[in-house]
């Protein structure tokens, strides 16, 4: 149905294509978009390219737009993303592949609108890293995303260290192991958009495949984005399957196949320290403008420690994303703190 369109004013406010639909991205791959309808959650993928009026605004996973042309999502058929929904929250990284230059430094949009970062660490082989988990924090905070810990292979050792790390933080987190069903993780994820993260070999792909086996995926994300192209892709968002007595959104995971870490040189001094909300108490006696670093005498923070009113660790742990920030990374860090093997980014 199309409502009058010619009695109407048009208003710089008033959408120009009153018949567009609303489509929600789930993937995007050189210049083309796969997007589903919400309110079809089982209807075919789109596959749609941007329209020429979007300027040079970048679309990306998670977005919601507003689509016209041909939805139907036959083979070879086009829509065109004409709007792009304002953004809920915002998942950024700079790209760490070349901190050092202008375009190495750009920020880049991951995910649009996630609630939820779920950040998948093993318990042993490999064995778990502070430091990737607490860059990880930074990034989620930073984007006004809730943190998930998804602690896999606890199977093979147990939780304590991680979460005794975090106990000031009060994260919340779930035990993976291969014989246990998913429920407490399913029901973490209901209703809602998460993003998947970890490093490689921590089982993410294991836990992706439970979670939306194969089978699913054959028939959703992987045949409308065309056979095997969707390689490149850096991140792709898969709906989780309804539950035989689950009502509501079962909700959506987007993995990021492409992302192994999060470059944090867009994120502000003041911003990081967000990420380590038990530290922040600790800054009220720094003299203005402290930068928090080792070499800052007067820094407060090293008192809070010495006082026990954090984990030393974690000011270590804040201090090495400070420094990596600054482009003083020193990829030796890791080798210099052999008593610690949590750390480590
Ligand atoms: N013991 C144990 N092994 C697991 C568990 N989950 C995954 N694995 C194994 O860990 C290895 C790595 O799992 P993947 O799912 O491939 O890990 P990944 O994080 O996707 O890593 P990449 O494939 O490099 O991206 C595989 O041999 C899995 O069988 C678990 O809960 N317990
Ligand atoms: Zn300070």
């Amino acid at each position: 149905m199309r409502p009058g369109r010619s009695s109407r004013p048009r208003t710089r406010t008033r959408p120009r294509h009153d018949d567009a639909v609303d489509g929600f991205v789930i993937a995007v791959d050189r210049g083309r978009y796969t997007c589903v309808l919400p309110d079809a959650p089982d209807g075919a993928a789109i596959t749609a390219m941007r329209a020429r009026e979007l300027g040079r605004k970048s679309v990306v996973v998670g977005d919601r737009v507003s689509l016209v042309g041909d939805i139907s999502g036959a083979d070879g058929a086009l829509a065109r993303i004409v709007r792009i929904a304002e953004r809920r929250s915002v998942l950024r990284r700079t790209a760490d592949d070349d901190e050092n230059t202008a375009e190495g430094r750009l920020e880049r949009v991951v995910v649009a609108n996630a609630d939820q970062l779920v950040i998948v660490s093993a318990l042993a082989d490999p064995p778990p890293r502070t430091g990737f988990i607490d860059r990880c924090l930074v990034a989620a905070y930073d984007a006004d995303i809730e943190p998930l810990l998804c602690l896999t292979k606890a199977d093979l050792a147990g939780p304590e260290q991680v979460v005794g790390y975090y106990t000031e933080l009060e994260l919340p987190y779930v035990l993976i192991r291969p014989d246990s069903d998913l429920d407490a993780l399913r029901a973490l994820l209901a209703g809602r958009v998460s993003v998947l993260v970890g490093h490689s070999g921590v089982g993410k792909s294991t836990l992706v495949n439970r979670l939306v086996p194969d089978a699913l995926r054959a028939v959703g994300v992987v045949s409308a984005i065309g056979r095997g192209r969707h390689t490149s892709t850096s991140a792709v968002a898969l709906r989780l399957p309804r539950t035989p007595d689950g009502d509501g959104d079962p909700g959506w995971i987007v993995d990021t196949p492409g992302i192994r870490s999060f470059g944090l040189a867009h994120v502000s001094a003041e911003s990081l320290l967000h990420g380590f909300p038990d530290l922040v108490e600790g800054t009220v006696d720094c003299p203005p403008n402290c930068p928090h670093t080792p070499d800052e005498a007067d820094c407060a923070l090293d008192a809070w420690v010495a006082a026990g009113k954090a984990d030393p660790r974690r000011l270590a742990s804040y201090r090495r994303l400070l420094a990596s920030r600054a482009g003083e990374g020193d990829p030796r860090e890791v080798e210099r703190n052999p008593g610690d093997p949590l750390a480590g980014s």
